[in-house]
């Protein structure tokens, strides 16, 4: 845990958010205000790296086949940061993280390299990514009422969490009942006393996912892997899930990567976004530059494929005109190139991801053209000066970014 962050006690008990970001009444932290986000390429980075993703490729043999799922994802995620990845189904966004988790099937191959700290995560054997799973290294899924046992009280199911840590945490069952309670209360839960003695069922989704984020937290996980984890819940509670997430992870200078379909929840409380395609990422940039400044025509194509923007869109899965490419026998050169409006002949050869503006990553021989103009940036900074307010953070798609 980064010394700079509180620890869990100076946390419970202490009132929310005391730096950073404005905060509502009910100590919700209010998107709209939030700090703008930070990018390691040439501008003054000051945080570290957590986890460093190269060159992940996930190959599943199925029925003498090979499914390619992943093919050469590279990112960096930062202590206190959220990276958002997002794509269309079958992307490979869930495979991607499993495979760092050591969750995928024996059918599945894993090369490349996932650096947590020190920890090499790929290649690790079973019995040393069971010590380091649910501790380092977290995960919350789309659906807590399957992932929670529901025969147990949600108080013994935290307790027995944080006990299966008990070489690093030392506590014994009354001192990991009494940090199940502080977990319950930072997550904030209503009633944590109360509700430590209470079953799954006896509980909303949004108080069920919250449980699910108190055992993730359990082990005090550098990184938190949040897959769909507010999809199942309506919007009113997914917004507050993800302002908890957004909390947590400034407070004990955690990382998320949040997992999604969403491409609002993204732009609303990401630092950066990651925009997958047939396995590989093909755009990666600073939140609201990716959204203000799209380049990839997938990205275009998602973020048009969303009717409005709306907030009841924020449970729509985009769909784009198309199919997905067969994994198991991707084309040669762009695996877009078939569904995409701008290919040219060249695409027949793959474009890299690269660094085409400062901090904005994208893999396209024929982008959409860039608003990043030498005239378009000084109206841009004009207009920041002007209103005095951090106008280009928030979340850019309700700001008429690009969709
Ligand atoms: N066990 C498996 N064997 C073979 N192929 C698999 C296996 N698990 C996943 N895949 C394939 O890997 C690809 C990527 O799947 P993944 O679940 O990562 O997609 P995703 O982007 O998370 O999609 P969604 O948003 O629908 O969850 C898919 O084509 C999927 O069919």
């Amino acid at each position: 845990m980064n010394a700079s962050h509180e620890t869990l006690s100076d946390l419970t008990g202490a009132p929310v958010a005391t730096r950073g970001p404005a905060v509502a009444p009910e100590g919700l932290t209010v998107p709209g205000s939030r700090p703008s986000p930070r990018r390691k390429a040439g501008r003054g980075e000051t945080r570290e790296a957590v986890l460093e993703v190269t060159d992940l490729r996930v190959a599943f043999s199925r029925e003498g086949r090979t499914v390619h799922a992943v093919n050469g994802l590279s990112y960096e995620v930062r202590a206190g940061e959220m990276l958002a990845i997002i794509g269309e189904s079958g992307s490979g966004k869930s495979v991607s993280t499993r495979a760092l988790m050591g969750l995928l099937p024996p059918s599945a191959r894993v090369t490349g390299s996932a650096r947590l700290g020190d920890t090499e995560l790929v290649g690790m054997s079973e019995k040393a990514m069971r010590r380091l799973r649910g501790c380092d290294l977290a995960m919350v899924f789309q659906d807590p009422a399957r992932s929670l046992n529901p025969t147990m009280r949600i108080g013994a199911q935290i307790v027995e969490a944080i006990r299966a840590h008990s070489e690093r945490n030392g506590l014994d069952k009354k001192g990991a009942q009494a940090r199940a309670i502080e977990l319950l209360k930072l997550v904030r839960l209503p009633a944590p006393e109360r509700r430590f003695h209470e079953y799954p069922h006896q509980l909303s989704g949004g108080m069920r996912q919250r449980v699910m984020i108190a055992i993730a937290l359990a082990g005090d996980p550098k990184v938190l892997i949040a897959d769909e984890a507010t999809t199942a819940l309506d919007v009113t509670t997914q917004a507050q899930i993800m302002e908890l997430l957004v909390d947590l992870q400034e407070r004990l200078g955690m990382a998320v990567i949040m997992i999604s379909h969403d491409l609002g929840l993204a732009a609303s409380y990401a630092q950066e976004v990651l925009v997958m395609y047939a396995g590989k990422a093909v755009e990666y940039a600073e939140t609201e530059d990716l959204f203000s400044n799209v380049r990839m025509p997938y990205t275009r194509a998602l973020l048009g494929a969303i009717p409005q923007l709306t907030t009841q869109a924020h449970s729509l899965l985009p769909v784009i005109g198309g199919q997905p490419p067969d994994l198991s026998a991707l084309p040669q050169g762009c695996a877009f190139r078939p569904r995409c409006v701008n290919a040219q002949d060249d695409c027949a050869v793959a474009p890299t991801l690269d660094e085409h503006e400062p901090g904005h990553w994208f893999a396209c021989w024929h982008p959409a053209e860039s608003r990043r103009t030498p005239a378009a940036e000084a109206a841009r900074n004009g207009s920041t000066a002007a209103t005095g307010t951090p106008a280009a953070t928030g979340n850019p798609l309700s700001k008429g970014g690009e969709a």
